[in-house]
C-alpha cells in the first residue's frame, strides 16, 4: 500500500505563547497536487515547515511519505523544499548551485537542471546575489525539482513570479508530477492557479483546517441554496451551513451537503472552488464551528 503524502494526527505547533497550528488532523494521498490555502497567519508555512522536517510538533504527530520528517538523510532526499523567500546563496553562481546540488542529492538531473535555466534565459556564471526575487525564486525551484523528489513542498512557489512565468511554471510542476508520480503540497493566496493544477485542497484558517479533501469532491459537496428569507434550522436536514447572508425577503446559504438537497424552497447552484474556499474563510471569521476535515 502506497504510505500518504502527509499524515497529521492531533498536529499543534505553538511559538512561545502564540498558537500557529491547533488540533491539525490530516491524511493526504500520494501522488496528488495539493494545494494549501488559507488567509495570512493562518499556519501554512507552519504546516509546510513541520512536514519538512524544519519545526518539531509541539504535540501530535506529523508523518512525511511514511517517515518523520527530517529524520536522515534517506528521508532529507525524499522530499524537496522550497521556502517563501526562496532561500539561495547570494555569493554562488547559478552553475555552484547546480554543482552544490548535483553531489548533494543522490537523484539529481543535471541535464534537466540545465534545460530549466536555458529555458529560463539564465546565465549560469551569474551569481544568486544578482538575480530579482523572481529570478531567485525560478532557481529554488528548478533546484527543488532537479533533486527528483517524492514529494516536493513548495510555500508559496509562485508568489514573486510574473503572470506568464507562473503559468510557465506551473505548468512544469503538472509535468513533473505526472512524469515521475510524484506529490506536490504548495501554498498560495491565488485560488485560480491551485484551480487550475491541484485536485486536492486543504482550507487552513485560524490554526485550524477547516476542510480538506479532493477538488472534485469539495465542488459536488457544496451548494449556493438561495429562497424566501428564512432561519438556518429551516433547512432540509444533512445539510451543513458555512456560510449565510439575508437581506430583508432573501436567503442565501453557502452549504456543504452529500448531494443537491432536496427541496423546492431553494434554487441550487454548486460553487466554483474560490466561492468555496472565500465561503470557509468567512465561517472562521464570524467563528461557526469547525467541520470535520472530508475524507
Ligand atoms: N517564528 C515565529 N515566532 C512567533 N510566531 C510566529 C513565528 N512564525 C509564525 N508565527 C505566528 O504563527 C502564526 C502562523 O504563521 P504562519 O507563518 O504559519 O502563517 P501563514 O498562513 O503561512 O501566513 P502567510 O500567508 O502570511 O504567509 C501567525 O500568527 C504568526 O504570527
Amino acid at each position: 500500500m502506497t504510505e500518504p503524502a502527509l499524515r497529521a494526527v492531533g498536529l499543534s505547533k505553538h511559538y512561545g505563547r502564540r498558537r500557529a497550528l491547533a488540533d491539525c488532523t490530516l491524511d493526504i494521498p500520494a501522488g496528488r497536487v495539493v494545494g494549501l490555502v488559507g488567509p495570512n497567519g493562518a499556519g501554512k508555512t507552519t504546516l509546510l515547515q513541520l512536514a519538512a522536517g524544519m519545526l518539531r510538533p509541539t504535540a501530535g504527530t506529523i508523518e512525511v511519505l511514511g517517515g518523520r520528517p527530517g529524520s536522515g538523510g534517506a528521508q532529507l532526499a525524499r522530499v524537496g523544499f522550497v521556502a517563501q523567500d526562496a532561500p539561495t546563496y547570494a555569493g554562488l553562481s547559478i552553475a555552484d548551485h547546480l554543482r552544490f546540488g548535483a553531489s548533494a542529492n543522490p537523484r539529481w538531473d543535471q541535464a534537466a537542471a540545465e534545460e530549466r535555466i536555458a529555458a529560463l534565459g539564465l546565465d549560469p556564471s551569474h551569481r544568486a546575489g544578482k538575480l530579482s526575487g523572481g529570478q531567485r525564486a525560478q532557481l529554488a525551484l528548478t533546484l527543488a525539482i532537479a533533486k527528483r523528489p517524492e514529494l516536493l513542498i513548495l510555500d508559496e512557489p509562485v508568489a514573486s513570479l510574473d503572470p506568464l512565468a507562473r503559468r510557465e511554471f506551473l505548468k512544469v510542476l503538472m509535468g513533473f508530477t505526472a512524469e515521475h508520480g510524484a506529490s506536490v503540497i504548495l501554498s498560495s493566496h491565488l485560488v485560480s492557479d491551485l484551480e487550475r493544477v491541484c485536485d486536492y485542497l486543504v482550507v487552513l484558517v485560524g490554526s485550524r483546517v477547516r476542510v480538506a479533501g479532493d477538488v472534485d469532491d469539495l465542488v459536488a459537496g457544496h451548494f449556493r441554496l438561495t429562497g424566501a428569507r428564512c432561519d438556518p434550522a429551516d433547512l432540509p436536514a444533512g445539510v451543513h451551513v458555512i456560510e449565510e447572508s439575508h437581506t430583508e425577503r432573501q436567503s442565501t446559504f453557502i452549504v456543504r451537503a452529500g448531494g443537491p438537497p432536496d427541496t423546492f424552497a431553494f434554487t441550487a447552484e454548486q460553487l466554483t472552488l474560490e466561492d468555496l474556499v472565500l465561503a470557509y474563510m468567512s465561517q472562521a471569521a464570524s467563528a461557526r464551528p469547525m467541520l470535520e476535515p472530508a475524507r
